[in-house]
């Protein structure tokens, strides 16, 4: 495991991102949306810096499978961790851009909720892997195009409590035993 971007590298990133996000937003009805659930760190550091208003919902979203089994459109779930945002400007938070699927999926999802306007920050946008022609509006770190975790995302469900993010190279992660955690 190589540490790729330790904990004040992290907290200068996510103060930058808040300064953006402020300039664009001040005065106007803003709500962060976080995707559940790798976003949860970086939507709680994010919020502590943010002082301007705004609203927080999360959603979580399934991916539907196709007739054949292969993998379809992510849904979201709006149900009670989702207010009311019509009428509101709606910034996704996720932690990661990776191919792009899953905000080209999120995002036109949005209007049958009358939002005024759908954004997206992500705290780490990997480099050569987009597959759709959707890009974020806030990006933290383009990194390399590799696994990494810590910060809220995970390996099989574990580091998603590492306060810095990390590589896991192919090696560790097919050497990966759960029984050793
Ligand atoms: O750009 P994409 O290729 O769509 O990848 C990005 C998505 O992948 C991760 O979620 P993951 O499915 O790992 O779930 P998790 O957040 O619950 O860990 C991440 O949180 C993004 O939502
Ligand atoms: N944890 C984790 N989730 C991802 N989803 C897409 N890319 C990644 C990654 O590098 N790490």
């Amino acid at each position: 495991m190589q540490v790729l971007l330790d904990e004040n590298t992290l907290r200068e990133g996510v103060d930058r991102l808040a300064q953006q996000i402020e300039e664009r937003y001040r005065g106007k009805k803003l709500t962060l949306v976080g995707v559940l659930l790798g976003s949860v760190v970086f939507l709680a550091d994010l919020m502590r810096r943010l002082t301007i208003p705004y609203g927080v919902a999360m959603i979580s979203s399934r991916q539907m499978a196709t007739e054949d089994n292969r993998p379809g459109h992510l849904v979201i779930h709006a149900d009670s961790l989702m207010p009311e945002v019509k009428g509101r400007h709606v910034l996704i938070i996720d932690d990661i851009y990776d191919t792009g699927e899953t905000l080209w999926e999120l995002i036109p999802q949005f209007d049958e909720f009358n939002v005024s306007s759908v954004h997206s920050a992500v705290l780490l946008r990997k480099k050569g892997r987009q597959r759709v022609p959707v890009a974020p509006d806030f990006v933290g770190f383009e990194i390399p195009d590799v696994y990494v975790v810590g910060y809220g995302m995970d390996y099989r469900g574990y580091y998603r409590n590492l306060p810095y993010i990390a590589s896991l190279s192919p090696e560790e992660m097919a050497n990966f035993r759960e029984n050793d955690r």
